[in-house]
């Protein structure tokens, strides 16, 4: 199965211009989502679709280039055959790490996991079975973030990574670093954005008395819990609550947003718009 998705400046026909091409090349349409954002007058479209002779793969890409040409489009074509190349990130707590590598296990989330990364030592994780990941302890202190993310770049491009995933990884990317993954990393932030910023914000949830907490999945940029969201949700919680029972609470619920998150980009249902998202959830 094959991916498209596209981002153009609306006008009538863009649908059927596509369908009639994917059509002439032996394309089955499985779905198809669409929006129109009548303010800013830009169309989105994500099509999943099988190609019934696959020796027209090439065709079919030079000329979807010519009609993303015409329209001016930002488009993508994925194989979700081949399952991309994932970098997973984390600190001290790995609720969501062990969460994405059950997933994955189960075949819910297709990926390749190509490295797990934490600026803590293996021993940090305890029994965790990595499944024979390769694991790397990238040691960083504020002084020597630099050579660190140096080292981090090099494991990014030297396994191919298609995908980071900061799973409650506490460390602040640098400018270079999260504009080099820019639309290529996802973070889990342990709050309901754009409430209670920074490293503790169950703390500043149970000191603000809030009845709600939630969790939010984003792409990262160098503007640290500002970047594009791509899940949220939220959990009921009361007056008795404490900050720990905030943080076992939330752990649930960030390893749903955070797992929502990776399989839509996977699928590619998450199309960027600016400082925001499109997302054509399943
Ligand atoms: N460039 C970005 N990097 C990261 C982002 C981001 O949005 N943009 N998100 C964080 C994750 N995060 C919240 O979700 C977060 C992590 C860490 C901190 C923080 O203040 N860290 C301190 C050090 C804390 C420690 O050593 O325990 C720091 O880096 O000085 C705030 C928010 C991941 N990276």
């Amino acid at each position: 199965m094959f991916v498209l998705c596209m981002t153009c400046n609306t006008r009538m026909g863009i649908v059927s211009r596509y369908s009639d091409l994917l059509f002439k090349a032996g394309g089955n349409i499985l779905e198809i989502n669409q929006y129109n954002e009548t303010d800013s007058g830009l169309f989105f479209m994500r099509i999943a679709f099988v190609l019934t002779d696959e020796s027209k793969q090439e065709t079919l890409t030079s000329e979807l280039t010519e009609l993303a040409t015409r329209l001016e489009a930002r488009w993508t074509l994925h194989d979700q055959t081949q399952p991309q190349r994932v970098l997973l990130m984390v600190s001290k707590f790995d609720h969501c790490l062990i969460d994405l590598l059950y997933r994955w296990r189960i075949g819910e989330l297709k990926m390749q996991p190509v490295a797990i990364v934490s600026n803590h030592p293996r021993e940090s994780l305890g029994a965790v079975d990595l499944y024979g990941i390769p694991f790397h302890h990238l040691r960083v202190t504020p002084t020597t973030k630099p050579q660190q993310e140096a080292r981090l770049l090099d494991l990014i491009q030297s396994t191919g990574t298609q995908l980071t995933v900061l799973a409650r990884y506490m460390q602040v990317l640098s400018d270079e670093m999260s504009t080099h993954l820019q639309g290529q990393c996802i973070n889990i932030h342990h709050s309901f954005l754009p409430g209670f910023k920074g490293a503790r914000p169950y703390l500043q949830a149970w000191k603000r008395g809030v009845k709600l907490i939630g969790a939010t999945a984003h792409y990262v940029t160098p503007d640290l819990d500002e970047g594009p969201i791509i899940e949220q949700d939220v959990e009921r919680i009361n007056h008795a609550d404490t900050e720990e029972t905030l943080i076992r609470k939330g752990r649930d619920v960030e390893r749903r947003v955070l797992a929502r998150a990776v399989r839509y980009h996977l699928q590619g249902r998450v199309i960027l718009n600016g400082a925001r998202t499109v997302v054509f959830p399943d």
